[in-house]
């Protein structure tokens, strides 16, 4: 079996394979922003790329839409065809930018009907598919309005019924909520999952927000320095993230770095600060003693002055408390560093806390 197969069998979706990129690398002069990436996604599913500013993931959505050629790639296929040799314009798949790139002096409807015409769609059949497309996204009420009568989240699902009306095998969202705040940002994402789901297309979305990958992908992509740091459905990047990398861009507070002392099944003690520390492995390679890894455990999984046997526990000082509105973030200063907690039901620290302490199970410990 060549590498190539090797490559796509461990890849393969249990849904049929939609997008393909494999082995891609792409140099901007002498930056290497995408360093041997592989990327599968099935039909109809949502896969998010995740990642900091800087790492990849607009350059990895180029190559897939035409807009940049990688360096090399073993394959690069969409719908199961080549399209290495296929111009921007001629790839089954339409990109939805955080700027709307709507035109200003036409209408919604005109905005919509824009890809059709472009195609030679007769007048009629357009205006019925773009007042479709401007149903699912809530708008056929708004049809004859000016671009510049609309608010930004209106623009924003303008921009997506003109990018999902020519039935595109492949919508690419490039951070297509980044420009609204909050709220609304909350409400578009509930919306788009809605209309992904309706039209069964396959979606490769962009954030930098661990909070929307989270929310809205079937498989989360995550990169670091253009290459892929982790990948998997949202729960295992949340509860087994295999590197501290992860670990901290998954929100996990509190990290320590240590030398591992016992391995027992995936029970894994490692030597902290003058402790013995206590987690679950997920880390990728087999954990053996004598080697560093780090314990990874979220602030709310940390309780106050613990009772019963928990395997972690130590003595600690209260440093100081932020009030956060939904929660409370408690920081105390322990032997092994510092140590966040998490309460969310109070206003106020309990008073005279001495120890901390969190269950083996509540906790990873992963490779550095
Ligand atoms: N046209 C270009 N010329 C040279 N370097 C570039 C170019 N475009 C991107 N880069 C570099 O390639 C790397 C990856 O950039 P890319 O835009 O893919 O990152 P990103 O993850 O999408 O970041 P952001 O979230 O800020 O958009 C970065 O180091 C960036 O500076």
């Amino acid at each position: 079996m060549s590498k190539k197969d090797t490559m796509a069998e461990t890849l393969h979706s249990p849904r049929a394979n939609m997008l393909e990129v494999l082995g891609a690398t792409l140099y901007y002069g002498s930056v290497k922003a995408l360093d041997n990436v592989s990327v599968v996604a099935g039909e109809g599913e949502f896969l998010t790329i995740l990642g900091e500013s800087g790492s990849g993931k607009t350059t990895l959505l180029k190559i897939i839409s035409g807009l940049e050629q990688p360096s090399e790639a073993q394959a690069l296929r969409i719908g199961g065809q080549d399209v290495r040799a296929l111009g921007a314009s001629d790839r089954n798949c339409t990109t939805v930018f955080q700027h709307y790139a709507l035109f200003p002096h036409m209408s919604v409807r005109e905005n919509v009907e824009y890809g059709l015409k472009v195609r030679g769609i007769s007048r009629d059949a357009r205006k019925k598919q773009a007042m479709d497309a401007l149903e699912m996204v809530r708008l056929a009420h708004k049809s004859e309005r000016r671009i510049t009568q609309l608010s930004g989240g209106e623009r924003q699902r303008i921009a997506l019924a003109r990018a999902f009306v020519t039935k595109p095998a492949i919508l690419l969202l490039d951070e297509p909520l980044g420009a609204l705040d909050e709220k609304l940002r909350v409400d578009m994402q509930e919306e788009l999952i809605a209309i992904q789901r309706n039209l069964g297309i396959t979606f490769v979305y962009i954030t930098h927000s661990q909070e929307e990958a989270l929310t809205m992908s079937d498989r989360i992509l995550l990169m670091r320095n253009g290459r892929i740091a982790q990948e998997g459905a949202p729960t295992d990047l949340f509860d087994r993230p295999n590197s501290s990398f992860t670990a901290r861009f998954m929100g996990v507070d509190n990290v320590f770095e240590g030398v591992i002392t016992a391995v027992d099944g995936s029970s894994v003690s490692l030597f902290v600060g003058g402790h013995v520390l206590t987690g679950q492995w997920s880390g990728t390679s087999v954990p053996v003693a004598g080697q560093k890894a780090v314990l990874g455990v979220r602030a709310e999984r940390v309780r106050l002055d613990p009772q019963d046997g928990l395997e972690n526990v130590l003595d600690a000082t209260l440093q100081n408390s932020v009030y956060k509105g939904k929660y409370l973030d408690i920081a105390f200063e322990t032997s092994v560093g510092p140590v966040r907690a998490r309460l969310w039901d109070s206003e106020q620290p309990p008073a005279g806390v001495r120890r901390i302490g969190w269950a083996k199970s509540a906790c990873t410990v992963m490779d550095p």
